[in-house]
């Protein structure tokens, strides 16, 4: 089970501190006898001073640690390689306490300094230059006072903040657990091993190694599973937690209890999240005072608008929206113990976050219904607009420096965080660059800021690159994820299910590619018309129309196209065996093929009818991978396959519509496969009429329901005086029919129990 063979460690079985002690000897050798022993005795007196007067002698009396967590590490892991399992425990546990306790040291002091000498007077500038001498007095004097505040704390602190990245990283991805849990199992602690792994899992999703030796530890007899336990878990994580499990109970005054102190907690979290993003970069290359400044600010500003996103991973596991939906519970709770107005504001908090969320906007029409509600009741919440502004305003800086900080040689304002998508795109325009102009004969321009734009819509739409030119071994063509979320694609396979017809957009062919299968389709026109008659879901729809626009965007910014691209057709495609279908096929789903010209056999590849020589770009969403075979693939002819792309939820490939991208599906041998297939073009004369007229119908559509709903309301108004009246409905002890009778408020989507619990199964049971 070790990792690492005992007998491949090194040999030198000496604890830091014992070496410190046996380079000081060294040097005592050399000197003369009585002037060791007259200097000790001095030492011994002057030592006894300094100790009880330094800092290392904590308030309380007992002595503080001299070994920073980073020295307790390197120790623990020296002793695990040595199998000294019960050391290795003992730095490993000290080393994870002394981390923590360094953290808070740090955001203390920075807390601290803040509030006491961070104070700027506005108005009293004569000048900018006076201005600015201000500002950085009082950088000044916040310096001052940190660094007092590390040495008031403890001097290891201030050791400690100067730790190895490397180091730091390593407890940032809890590597301590990594060796603790095996030297915890080698001194029988079986449930602390399991915890420990698990912890480590948690954080490190993929580690094989690791899943077994969780799974080991499982099943050693006399391992009580409901001793596993997180060791990472945080107060704000745990109450959240328990909320969503009195939400499943129904018991709602212990929800809004809990959940207000988790947010209370979340708060704190964030806060501490943010002043720990005030820590070193990597040292700026810069040599300008301003700019080496504005290179460390801009660092810490992307670490800090980070923390929502970092605060959000339960259990390592991504919560979406996972602040406002504190607010869901508590709207849904407030209401059922009788506090309205609670609930209006738990509300309001919600959409100033999340302000086109549908379900929650469904809710302030119910809430705005009730009688005793007033409009100003829906006011949020102070602390969400405290941290909503901060994060807009810091979003919009950023934003501001993305846009703005563009160079082109050797960019010298560093831009550390640079991600995938935005390399990915940059080599991409190196490569197309390179070949100037694709196959298609069109020439494309590159306008500079179009990088960053890219960063940023691609990350606020929470797509990524997943491949590009060099991995799909071709031109002008991509994979990327994130375009739909499962729920998006679940609800547009039900679409597909029922509005897409056999035949519809292959001019009435139901197997127009191959005699073994079955193509059925929807236009966007028809899933308009549908919608209008009350045969489609009308939200879903939508969906249908925005994911289109979301991808054909994508497309155009990440080609970098400067004239506009418009949609020449789009076609939502479930494609299945037909019954009885042999089970291995050597034909294709889909031949290869090039979007806008004939293939002919001999490689070339017309640019002429019955071609669609208008489409310019391509692009597929997929929306499931519940079936057999499918895969997307790129060839170089009809013979040779480039590249292939599994068919999964959200994954979208893209890629330009001529011979440098002949195409095609292999053959889906079991169950359905459904995509939505876009072709675009630069050319507007040959722009998708249908998709006008689907937007024309839903627009219309949408606008008579909202009317049909204001009449409605007042009669449902009538209704709900008629039923119950507000304060019958709090005195009502029975809440479930309460909520029954009132039932347009949307309660919160899925509870944390369960989400939690189903993920803990499937960890420990499914995974292993
Ligand atoms: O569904 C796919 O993956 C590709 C379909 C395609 O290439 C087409 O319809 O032109
Ligand atoms: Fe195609």
């Amino acid at each position: 089970m070790s990792k690492v063979n005992a007998n491949s460690s090194t040999s030198n079985n000496t604890s830091i501190g014992t070496r410190r002690v046996i380079i000081w000897l060294k040097y005592l050798n050399k000197w003369n006898i009585e002037v060791i022993m007259s200097f000790w005795v001095m030492s011994c007196v002057l030592l006894f001073f300094i100790f009880i007067s330094s800092p290392v002698y904590s308030v309380s009396g007992s002595p503080k640690t001299e070994l920073t967590y980073a020295d307790y590490y390197e120790a623990g892991v020296e002793a695990y390689l040595d199998n000294r399992w019960k050391e290795c425990i003992n730095f490993l546990e000290k080393s994870l306490k002394e981390y923590s306790l360094h953290r808070s040291a740090l955001v203390e002091c920075r807390k601290s300094c803040r509030k006491k000498d961070f104070v700027l007077r506005s108005g009293v500038y004569h000048d900018r230059g006076t201005m600015f001498m201000a500002f950085y007095e009082e950088i000044i004097k916040n310096a001052l006072c940190i660094m007092k505040c590390y040495h008031r704390s403890n001097s290891l602190y201030v050791r400690s903040v100067a730790v190895a990245k490397e180091t730091e990283q390593n407890f940032e991805n809890k590597m301590p657990y990594d060796y603790l849990q095996l030297c915890y199992f080698k001194e029988e602690h079986i449930e602390k091993a399991a915890s420990a792994a698990y912890t480590y899992l948690l954080h490190n999703k993929d580690q094989e190694v690791m899943k077994n030796n969780l799974k080991y530890y499982l099943e050693l007899p006399g391992m009580d599973v409901t001793k596993l336990n997180y060791l990472e878990a945080k107060e704000y994580q745990e109450l959240y937690i328990k909320a969503g499990n009195k939400y499943s109970e129904g018991n709602y005054g212990a929800v809004v209890e809990l959940m207000e102190q988790a947010l209370i907690e979340y708060q704190k979290a964030l806060e501490e999240c943010r002043f720990l993003c005030e820590g070193a970069i990597e040292s700026s290359p810069e040599t300008e005072l301003v700019l080496s400044i504005a290179n460390f600010f801009t660092s810490s500003l992307r670490c800090k608008v980070d923390c929502p996103d970092k605060l959000s991973v339960i259990y390592g596991e991504k919560n979406e929206d996972f602040l406002p939906s504190h607010y869901h519970y508590l709207q849904f709770a407030y209401f059922h113990i009788g506090k309205v107005r609670k609930a209006c504001e738990a509300v309001a908090s919600y959409l100033l976050l999340m302000p086109e969320d549908p379900i929650m906007i469904e809710n302030k029409v119910f809430y705005s219904k009730l009688n005793e509600v007033q409009e100003e009741w829906f006011a949020p919440r102070q602390e969400t607009v405290n941290i909503y502004h901060e994060q807009e305003r810091e979003r919009s800086l950023l934003q501001f420096i993305e846009n703005e900080f563009i160079f082109q040689d050797g960019d010298s304002f560093q831009n550390e965080s640079r991600d995938e998508v935005q390399n990915a795109v940059e080599n991409m325009q190196t490569d197309s660059n390179s070949t100037n102009t694709g196959s298609t004969g069109m020439k494309k321009e590159h306008h500079k800021r179009s990088a960053q734009e890219i960063q940023f819509w691609t990350e606020s739409n929470k797509i990524q690159v997943i491949l590009q030119e060099k991995d799909l071994n071709g031109t002008l063509r991509f994979a990327a994820d994130g375009l739909l979320t499962n729920e998006q694609c679940e609800k547009l396979v039900i679409l597909a299910n029922e509005g897409a017809v056999n035949g519809d957009g292959y001019n009435g062919k139901q197997s127009p590619h191959t005699e073994f299968e079955m193509f059925e389709g929807l236009t966007v026109g028809r899933a308009a018309v549908l919608a209008n008659n009350g045969e489609l879901d009308v939200e879903t729809v939508i969906l249908l129309l925005n994911v289109s626009e979301k991808a054909r965007r994508f497309v155009e910014m990440y080609f970098k196209l400067e004239s506009s691209l418009y949609f020449a057709y789009t076609h939502l495609v479930c494609r299945r065996p037909v019954p009885d279908s042999p089970e291995k096929r050597k034909d294709l789903s889909h031949p290869v093929h090039a979007d806008n010209c004939v293939l002919l056999t001999d490689g070339r590849c017309l640019k002429e009818r019955p071609a669609y020589t208008w489409r310019d770009y391509s692009a597929i969403v997929y929306l499931n991978d519940d079936f057999d075979g499918g895969e997307f693939i790129f060839a170089k002819d009809k013979e040779t396959v480039q590249a292939k792309i599994q068919p999964t939820c959200g994954r979208m490939v893209g890629f330009s519509a001529g011979v440098e991208n002949l195409h095609g599906v292999e053959a889906v041998t079991r169950g359905r496969r459904c995509a939505l297939g876009m072709w675009y073009t630069l050319d507007s004369k040959h722009k998708e009429g249908d998709r006008d007229f689907a937007e024309q119908v839903l627009h219309k559509l949408v606008v008579r329901t909202s009317e049909e709903e204001n009449q409605g309301e007042k009669t449902k108004i009538h209704f709900d005086d008629d039923k119950k009246s507000p304060k019958n409905q709090q005195n009502n002890e029975n809440e479930d029919n309460v909520f029954t009778s009132t039932n347009h408020l949307n309660p919160p989507p899925v509870t944390q129990e369960r989400k939690q619990d189903k993920r803990r199964d499937q960890q420990i049971h499914e995974d292993l």
